[in-house]
This record gives C-alpha cells, structure tokens and sequence, in this order.
C-alpha cells in the first residue's frame, strides 16, 4: 500500500494538544515523516518532556494513522520534546524563569524547589535553581554542599562564576558567599545587587527551566526579580491551614499586581497528608482538606498539586539528598506530578502568548 506524506499529515491534522486546543499539525509538531512500504515513522515534538499528556499524545497519534489511513500501517512514534519560550528571559539561553514563592515562612518553599527542579530535571529537561533566600538559605545543606564555593573567574574585568552541578541541576545559592556562621544583617540595595549577580554574572548555559527560590513573604528580591527578569510565571506554596492560606493569597496579590504582572502558574499544597510509610494508602488531612485547591479555584489559578507529609523528606533533606532522588516511593510520584503540571502551565502561557501560531521556538 502507498501512503503519502500528505496522508500522515491530513491524518494527524485530526489530533488535538488538549491543552493548547489545536491540531498537531497547525501547531508544527509533527516532524521527521518517513514512509518505507507500509512502515511509517514520525517525531512529535512535545512543548516539555515532563508533558504530562505524552502517552495520551501518543495514542491519539496511533489511531489516527489506523482509523484515517489504515490500520495495516506499522506506526513508529518517536515522542521528542522542545520546551517553548516566549520572553527574551535577559539572561543567555535561559528560556523560562520559575519563581517559588510562599506568603509565609516555614511552609516548605525549599523542599518544593529542590525537588521541583530535580523531578523536571528527571523528565528530560535542563535545570537550575536559584537559591535567594537570604533569611536562611537552605539549598546548600540540601544538596550536601555546605562549605563549597563556585569557581569565579575573571573575563575582560568581568566576573563570571561557574554554578555548582549536582544530581543533574546547576545551582547557585546565596548561602554560597555567606559565612552561616556570621548572619550578616543585609540591606536593601545590597541584596539586590548579590541577586541579580546570581543570573547575570552566572555561565547558566542552556536551560529549559531557570527556578528561583525567593524568601518567604513579599519584599525587596521579589521586586527586584521581578522587575529585572522577564519571569515566566510563579510558583506559590501552601500548607493547608488557614494562617498559611491567608498569606498565600497576599503573595499571589503581589504577582498579580500592575507594576510586578507575574502569571501565576499555581498553588501547590504541601504538607497535605500525613501518609505513614508502612501504609502509604492511608491518608490523613491532620490540617484539613481541601484548602489550597478552594483557594485556587476562589482565585482562578491552577492548583498544581498536594504534597504528603512524610518524615523522611526533612531526613533527606538535612543528608544532602532530597527526596525525589529516591525511586518510585509516593513523594517521588507526587513531585513528578507537580513537575508535570508546572511544565504544562509554562508550556499553556507560552502558547498564549504566541497566539498559537508556532509552538517550537529554535
Ligand atoms: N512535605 C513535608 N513533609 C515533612 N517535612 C517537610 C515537608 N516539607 C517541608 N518539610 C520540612 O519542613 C521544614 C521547612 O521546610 P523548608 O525549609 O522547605 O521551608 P521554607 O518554606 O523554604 O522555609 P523558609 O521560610 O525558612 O525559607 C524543613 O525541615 C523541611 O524538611
């Protein structure tokens, strides 16, 4: 049987990206066709590899090919990704800027930044993290790098400092050029300055995904990065209690305020469940249930997910490996989840901003 290239791509003009409500063609993902008798071959380029609709993609793909064309055709798919930008991010390769945020303290911001960025790293893609938290900067402790420094080196009177690589991110932490044993009461201006060093004087290379962990609460970094750096969107995390959800909305009020316009990408409940680690079935909502999705829907932003309360996050966490390292436990699958659903939201708003016409930026 002769099928043309014309065929394929009729065929899966019939498929749509759910999220992005358009046909796969129309968005120019479907690339590489090759046709050989009755083999056929094609690549989807998907917007993120931590696209949490890939199997679905894929399927739709298949029977598109066996119901529009026929179903004697041996159909290879070979599921790609390139993660789509669409703001000069001001800093060189870099294509999305991810800000963590939380309205409180203490509501495990970091723990969601670290194992954010691992599991996104996990699915495919290029990862740093940003860690400005200059109360108490944590990042070092967690990936066992305390004491370290980042080499800097001098280019035409330029300092360059070269992030820290481990498990597969590139980091660089405020708490890398502090002594923790001396808190230093920093100002103003000065903060500012030590930030935006962290993107601007940092070889961050190629990257998909840029995450800054910001301090709890709203105040000057938060300005300053925002208004320095074209930031994709923001990332707000929860617990459930009332006192926590309260502050998470003044956060989101900032992002959402004229003179800062940060998308917020969703809500993120930590510390949802206590789940005990010989009956990981059970769960219970000691805080209560259901506040951070109320507060997304009441807000209309998405609600990325829950995060169980399980002891062995903070073990993990002060050993230097987080979490999300270790294979295939609930907090793993739950990470990767929330990674999923960041993605997607980054990957929605790119889209929208390109008014759909052509997804895959080279
Ligand atoms: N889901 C969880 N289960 C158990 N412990 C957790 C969880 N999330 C965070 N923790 C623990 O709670 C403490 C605070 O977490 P973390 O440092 O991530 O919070 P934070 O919001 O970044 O804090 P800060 O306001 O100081 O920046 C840590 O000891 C951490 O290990």
């Amino acid at each position: 049987m002769d099928i043309t290239k014309e065929q394929v791509l009729q065929a899966l003009g019939h498929v749509e990206e759910p999220d992005l409500k358009k046909d796969l063609v129309t968005l120019n993902m479907i690339q590489d066709i090759n046709i050989s008798g009755n083999k056929l071959s094609f690549s989807v380029v998907l917007t993120t590899p931590a696209c949490p609709l890939k199997d679905l993609i894929e399927n739709a793909c298949r029977n598109a090919i066996g119901h529009f064309i026929s179903k004697d055709i041996e159909v290879t798919v070979n599921m790609t990704s390139q993660v789509t930008t669409q703001k000069n991010t001001g800093v060189p390769g870099v294509k999305n800027i991810i800000a963590v945020a939380s309205g409180k303290g203490g509501v495990g911001k970091s723990t969601v930044s670290v194992n954010l960025a691992l599991a996104l790293a996990k699915s495919g893609a290029k990862v740093g993290l940003i860690d400005a938290d200059i109360y108490g900067p944590s990042i070092p402790i967690m990936f066992g790098l305390e004491g370290e420094r980042p080499k800097a080196t001098q280019e035409n009177g330029k300092t360059r400092i070269e992030p820290i690589e481990k498990y597969g991110i590139k980091l660089l932490s405020i708490g890398f050029f502090t002594d923790p044993n001396q808190p230093v009461p920093w100002r103003g201006p000065m903060v500012s300055t030590a930030v935006k060093q962290l993107f601007n004087d940092a070889d961050w290379g190629e990257l998909d995904y840029l995450l800054i962990d910001l301090p709890p609460g709203t105040g000057d970094i938060h300005i300053t990065v925002t208004q320095s750096f074209p930031v994709t969107g923001a990332v707000i995390v929860t617990t459930p209690q009332n006192v926590a959800l309260a502050d998470a909305k003044k956060g989101i009020g900032m992002f959402m305020m004229e003179a800062i316009n940060v998308p917020i990408l969703g809500i993120v409940e930590n510390m949802s469940y206590f789940t005990p680690a010989e009956l990981p079935q059970n769960k219970y909502y000691i805080f209560g249930q259901g506040g951070g999705s109320k507060l997304a829907e009441v807000l209309d932003v998405p609600f990325l997910g829950e995060i169980p309360l399980i002891k062995g996050i903070s073990d993990s966490g002060d050993a230097g490996k987080p979490i999300v390292l270790e294979d295939n436990g609930p907090m793993s699958e739950a990470f990767a989840a929330m990674a999923s659903s960041v993605a997607q939201q980054v990957s929605i708003y790119n889209a929208r901003v390109a008014g759909n016409s052509n997804l895959v930026n080279n």
